[in-house]
């Protein structure tokens, strides 16, 4: 174990030894800011390591991208077949899967690009079994499907914390925090609505990045850690959901047993599979179109009628900017103006621009020069 790992092992100890009160805030605050930033050294140093890349760049495609994440043997490769038709190997053999082997689902009108990868595991986030390459497939998602299986369900909690640890965070919204650096004048707080942050906890929790000038700015609340992830960057954030697999191999009990432990153990009700039997697939399916957010928009030739049979499926949040770059690779350059119908405008045909928001069943007609 390299003299990184165990410096943060003894803040860990240190950390949970600690207990949380006004007095020891300022105290934990810094503790944690000392563990990010080892563990960022140590991320940093594992992805620099060599050690070849090869098979793990894989072009996304479809309109979204979600990555099964799971431990060696949990059934991911069995997954991605059934629900792709694709071949990737599977064995009763940990690391059955060496690199990253994707599969594209339609559903709903949506193309769905799913990755399936070799398995996780503890370490993976310092680069152990090719955790470097692993982790930045991870960090490309648009949604994680985490899977167990019935026999390591009590594990839920060390997939997390290696996620957590390679800066991904999970189901959460990136928190709205500005770090300014000022020349002087020391580090000032400025919070928009209720903070639940002391300024001392800031700046004890700066001071260990060096920063000793800065503006804060933390809009609608932040903890000791969303500040610490401001203040380290190269987070992600994505949605995840947990799936628990094989549940035909044990009784209904049993199940039960699992499932309960799950949610007692990381508040997260997981869905139960059968990627051989196909139990609960169509719940699957929604689960990732439904995370995903996906909505329709009809588009309408420039002087004809809409195609009301046939609306085009693109994520929601979609601007028409996306939509064009959708529908050819041209459109944005040669873009003059659309028009839309529905309900991201006031008026029927209102004309608007590339940055546009569509809005779910909205009617678009895009003109462009010749
Ligand atoms: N009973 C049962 N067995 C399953 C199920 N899904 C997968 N398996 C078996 O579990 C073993 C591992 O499956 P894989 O799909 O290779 O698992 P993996 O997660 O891709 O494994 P690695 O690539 O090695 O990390 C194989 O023997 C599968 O047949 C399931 O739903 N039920
Ligand atoms: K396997
Ligand atoms: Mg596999």
């Amino acid at each position: 174990m390299s003299g990184l790992e165990d410096q943060i092992q003894e803040l860990e100890a240190e950390l949970e030894r600690t207990p949380y009160n006004k007095a020891t805030s300022k105290h934990i605050g810094r503790l944690k800011a000392k563990i990010a930033k080892l563990k960022d050294e140590a991320v940093t140093r594992a992805m620099k390591a060599s050690g070849g890349g090869e098979g793990f760049s894989v072009k996304k495609s479809g309109d979204a991208t979600v990555v099964l994440v799971g431990f060696p043997s949990v059934g991911k490769s069995t997954l991605l077949n059934k629900l792709t038709g694709t071949k990737s190997e599977v064995g009763a053999y940990a690391f059955t899967t060496l690199t990253v082997v994707p599969g594209s689902m339609d559903y709903k009108g949506a193309k769905i690009q799913i990755l399936d990868i070799p398995g996780l595991i503890a370490g993976a986030a310092m680069g152990r079994g090719r955790g470097k390459e692993v982790i930045g497939v991870v960090r490309s998602a648009d949604i994680i499907v985490i899977l167990l299986d019935v026999f390591n369900g009590a594990h839920a909690g060390v997939l997390l914390k290696e996620l957590y640890d390679a800066g991904i965070r999970i189901n959460k919204p990136k928190p709205d925090i500005t770090i300014k650096r000022t020349s002087n004048g020391g580090v000032l707080l400025h919070a928009v609505g209720t903070l639940d942050l002391e300024i001392e906890e800031v700046r004890s929790i700066l001071a260990e990045n060096k920063i000793m000038n800065a503006d804060v700015l933390v809009r609608g609340g932040a903890t000791q850690d969303d500040l610490i992830d401001a203040m380290i960057g190269s987070r992600v954030y994505i949605p995840a959901f947990i799936a628990v697999n094989k549940v035909d191999l044990v009784d209904a009990e049993t199940q039960e047993e699992i499932r309960r432990g799950i949610v007692d153990e990381i508040g997260v009700e997981p869905l139960m599979i059968s990627a051989h039997s196909g139990l609960h697939m169509d719940e699957l399916k929604d689960e990732v179109y439904n995370k995903l957010g996906f909505m329709r928009v009809f588009l309408k030739p420039q002087n004809g009628v809409a195609d009301l049979e046939e609306p085009l499926i693109i994520r929601t949040g979609s601007t028409v900017a996306d939509i064009c770059r959708k529908l050819h690779r041209d459109f944005v350059s040669r873009f003059r103006y659309a028009r839309v119908w529905g309900r991201s405008v006031k008026h029927p045909g209102q004309r608007v621009g590339l940055p546009h928001q569509i809005i779910d069943s909205d009617i678009l007609s895009i003109i462009t020069e010749h």
